[in-house]
């Protein structure tokens, strides 16, 4: 059986209209039968903005509301669930709404600008009884999943160490200082913003291996801020788990161009190499040691597929809501949660406070 899901969308950013376009592919055409999206609504802070956005990337369809307001897309009884791209200090309050309208939630990453936003939030899912997800999309696209599946079989032995790092020259010096990527009241800075992909990366590798028993790692982190608006702009942590004796080594910049391979996956009998870019990576390469840690076999494996790769998640959220899942088994609470945790950690050994009132929960 075919479910239809009908999707309300808040923003008109560069992310939504990746998003949107991916949810207008059809599903038939990547062999997906069982779901079918409907984007039925597109809320912006202008209703001119709304317009022009269905009208330059959905072709001008002529059933997709548009709405001057995000309030006015929480409301509409033919929306069944809500995706907000919106920066990340707007996330906790957009998804608040959302929830408290009873709408399913996808939220853009990171999921909020601290742990205690994402905690506020999960108990008010939970009371609105509705399914919350942030848009972590690498954990669903084929080429992680395959990753995994090679750890999965023992083959390479135990992985012992995760180098993984998202840079990306933004060209910082140039840009308006209320640009979201250095602009603090919006969450600004390399560790909120790409943080989320090499941290991706370690949970897959290193807290989802079985041996881990969902233990969180501990971390020492170090970071360095721009004089421009005092955010991070290269920011490395490293995370220990103790019960598998491995380590992830995670780094971003936001003043650098990315450097491949983005992730290295290192066991015990061989290494697997993920290209850049990490969020949404083509092709991995993995060697087999022999005696002595001698390569003795190479493979690489390419992935193709219609689309930016988004609507893998976007199947997941209609999935889970259909089956009347609360959380997502792949990108469930826990996993946001710890990455909430995670980055406050790093920002206090960091030195790095939000504004006074970013943080809406504290
Ligand atoms: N999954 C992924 O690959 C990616 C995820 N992201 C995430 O998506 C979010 C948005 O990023 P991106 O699309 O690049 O951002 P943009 O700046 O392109 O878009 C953000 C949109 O949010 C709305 N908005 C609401 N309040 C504000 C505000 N005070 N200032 C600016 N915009 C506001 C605007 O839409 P309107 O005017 O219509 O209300 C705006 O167009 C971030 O949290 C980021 O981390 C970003 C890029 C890639
Ligand atoms: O999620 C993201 O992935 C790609 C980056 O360029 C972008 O800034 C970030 O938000």
């Amino acid at each position: 059986m075919t479910t239809v899901f009908r999707w309300g969308i808040i923003s008109t950013g560069k992310i939504a209209a990746v998003f949107v376009k991916d949810l207008r592919i059809d599903p038939k055409t990547r062999n997906v039968d069982d779901v079918v999206h409907k984007v039925a609504a597109v809320g912006s802070r202008s209703l001119e903005t709304a317009q022009q956005f269905i009208q330059s990337i959905a072709e001008g369809d002529p059933s997709i509301k548009a709405y001057g307001s995000y309030e006015e897309v929480y409301a509409d009884k033919d929306v069944d669930g809500i995706y907000i791209g919106t920066p990340h200090t707007y996330h906790y309050i957009n998804a608040l709404d959302a929830i408290r309208a009873k709408k399913h939630v996808l939220c853009e990453k990171p999921v909020t600008s601290n742990a205690a936003e994402l905690r506020a939030l999960l108990a008010a899912a939970k009371q609105s009884g509705v399914f919350f997800m942030e848009a972590m999309w690498t954990r669903f696209q084929p080429l992680p999943q395959a990753v995994i599946k090679i750890l999965e079989t023992g083959e390479l032995g135990n992985p012992v160490v995760v180098h993984a790092d998202l840079s990306g020259d933004f060209n910082i010096q140039n840009i308006p200082k209320t640009h979201r990527i250095i602009d603090p009241a919006l969450g600004g800075g390399a560790l909120l913003d790409l943080g989320p992909y090499p941290l991706v990366w370690a949970i897959m590798a290193l807290y989802e291996n079985p041996r881990n028993e969902l233990a969180a790692p501990s971390i020492s982190a170090s970071m360095l801020k721009t004089e421009l608006t005092g955010v991070d702009a290269n920011t490395s942590f490293t995370l220990t788990f103790p019960k598998i004796s491995a380590q992830a080594i995670l780094s971003c910049s936001i003043n650098i161009h990315p450097t491949s391979p983005g992730v290295t996956i290192r066991c015990e009998k061989g290494t697997i190499r993920v290209a850049v870019p990490i969020y949404c990576s083509k092709s991995f390469q993995v060697e087999y040691f022999g005696e002595q840690g001698k390569v003795v076999r190479k493979e690489e494996k390419m992935f193709d597929y219609i689309g930016h790769g988004m609507h893998f998640e976007a199947d997941e959220v209609v999935r889970c809501v259909r089956d009347g899942k609360a959380e997502s088994a792949l990108w469930g609470h826990d996993k946001s949660l710890l990455e909430m945790s995670l980055f406050d950690e790093v920002r206090k050994q960091g030195g790095y406070s939000l504004p006074p009132g970013v943080e809406k929960v504290v």
